[in-house]
């Protein structure tokens, strides 16, 4: 990797304000999905350096919450200019380690980006309420406090959007935080420590504990037992959000889940088929499929379902796979061999269940991670992806005859994160879109993704909204004051 700022390439971790190694010594290597070429290392720390970085964020609380509003935002503001100002080495160090195209990771970097500049905005409007009083003698006001210690605890498919739209709002709120990134990419996370320590942002504010696989579980569990901890952050699947939601019950933790999708497509008769083209292109294939937010199901309406599945999958067999670094490369690989594994199960199963493969269906030729970018016509409800989140470059075609049957089926599973359609008939848009059981719905449109809009779901994709102004309101406690006159 060559960097212009090379100290942004952290390997130790980051607690108090200070670049530390795990007490043991011991380190965890860190990979490049797409050679397999070790990138570094960073300490695999447990317990112990976890309850630290706890004490060091109780103890920077009280100074940090009791600046104005208009001081955190400065900080948060020279961070934001630090991360546009490096935005290439960010985007190099987030390709390395996670494999997505680079022009891919430049956006994520304005993307993450975009969160630390909204909050610090929004950090100025946390209004309070003054309430008619009950009584004549009574005064009634409410306001609105920082939560306190926060944990987040987030996945590698955004290593570093997944951490802003966590951090900037707490910080913002006037809570401090113990940040856990995954395993397999930690050094985004760790050179967004660096650019906030260049910010100015104080010791203990912002404490990051690395640790592979195996220690991770350690060190959740100390951040979901402890009772300094207030608050727990998370995005990742939905069976590890209700573990760790198992895990914080005895100490009634304030909780943010993003979790799992199962997101559909639909394609009414009545759209525009090269924009739903485009738009299912989007949604299916950026960051390889692995986004919770991904086109997970396609379904077409009959009248256009041939005449969609030919012109998606020419455009799909364009699609160029190659290292996230080539300039061209559209799709990079999967993160790691589950993740290819979980492709291949879907496909196989659609396959020996009379799915119709139109084009991919094999590991690239460029080995290791890569897998073609594939599709599966006349798929149906009885196949996994039906169910189950794929998380890869698989897009199945199912086809329907009816606006009720399709929302029937579009909302058939445990899921309600994001759901897409297109379609031009007006009165259909409306009813489509109140029917949908989704936190977020995308209309003749395959990308929803902003700073300003609440992102999350319902049902088993989670709590809680990230983003936006609802974003603060998840790192602030309600107080309300009576007072006798
Ligand atoms: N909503 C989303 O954006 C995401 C959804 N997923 C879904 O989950 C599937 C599996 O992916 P995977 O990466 O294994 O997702 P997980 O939900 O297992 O992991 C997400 C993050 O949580 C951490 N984690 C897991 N268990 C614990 C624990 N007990 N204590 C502390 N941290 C923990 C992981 O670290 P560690 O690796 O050390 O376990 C990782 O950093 C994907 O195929 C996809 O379907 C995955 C990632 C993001
Ligand atoms: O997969 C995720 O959890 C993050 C979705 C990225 C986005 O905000 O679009």
């Amino acid at each position: 990797m060559q960097l212009k700022q090379a100290s942004l390439f952290r390997q130790d971790a980051w607690i108090q304000g200070q670049w530390c190694q795990a007490d043991s010594g011991a380190s965890t290597p860190i990979y490049n999905p797409a050679n397999a070429a070790q990138l570094g290392s960073v300490p695999n720390m447990g317990a112990d350096e976890t309850a630290r970085a706890i004490a060091a964020a109780e103890a920077a609380l009280p100074s940090w919450r009791n600046l104005t509003a208009a001081q955190r935002a400065t900080y948060l503001k020279r961070w934001h200019q630090l991360i546009l100002q490096h935005q290439a080495d960010l985007a190099q160090i987030m390709t390395a380690e996670q494999g997505k195209p680079l022009a891919e990771a430049e956006g994520e970097v304005n993307y993450g980006a975009a969160f630390v500049e909204w909050f610090a905005e929004e950090a100025k409007r946390v209004y309070g309420e003054t309430l008619p009083g009950h009584q004549a003698d009574k005064r009634l006001v409410v306001i609105r406090q920082a939560v306190g210690v926060v944990a987040a605890i987030t996945p590698w498919n955004f290593p570093l959007a997944m951490i802003t739209r966590k951090v900037a709002p707490a910080l913002a709120a006037g809570c401090t935080l113990v940040l856990k990134p995954a395993p397999q990419t930690p050094f985004s996370a760790l050179a967004l420590a660096a650019l906030a320590e260049e910010a100015g942002i104080p010791a203990g504010v912002l404490n990051i504990v690395t640790a592979d696989a195996e220690k991770s579980r350690e060190v959740g569990e100390v951040l979901c037992s402890s009772p300094s901890v207030r608050k727990l952050s998370f995005t990742g699947s939905t069976s590890v959000g209700i573990h760790l939601m198992q895990a914080c019950a005895p100490s009634l933790k304030k909780l943010s889940l993003e979790l799992g999708g199962n997101a559909p497509f639909i394609v009414f008769d009545d759209a525009d088929l090269d924009a739903a083209v485009a738009g299912a292109l989007l949604s299916k294939y950026r960051n390889a499929g692995q986004t919770c937010v991904c086109a997970n199901r396609i379904y077409v309406q009959s009248g256009i379902y041939d005449a969609f599945a030919e012109r998606f999958s020419a455009a799909v067999q364009k699609l160029q796979v190659g290292p996230g670094t080539e300039p061209g490369t559209q799709v990079g690989p999967l993160i790691n061999t589950a993740a290819l594994a979980k492709v291949e199960a879907h496909l196989e199963d659609a396959l020996s269940k009379g799915g119709k493969l139109l084009c991919g269906g094999q590991r690239h030729a460029l080995g290791g991670l890569f897998f073609e970018p594939t599709v599966i016509s006349e798929a149906h409800a009885a196949m996994r992806f039906a169910r189950e989140e794929t998380f890869g470059p698989l897009a199945p075609l199912f086809r329907f005859e009816q606006e009720e049957e399709v929302i029937a089926l579009a909302n058939a599973t445990e899921y309600g994160l994001a759901a897409y359609f297109y379609a031009r008939d007006l009165s259909r848009v409306w009813r489509v879109a109140e029917a949908l059981e989704y936190g977020m719905v995308g209309i003749n449109t395959g990308l929803i993704s902003t700073e300003v809009a609440p992102f999350g779901g319902i049902k088993s994709s989670g709590l809680g909204r990230e983003g936006s102004r609802h974003g603060l309101e998840e790192y602030l406690e309600m107080k309300y004051l009576c007072m006798q006159i």
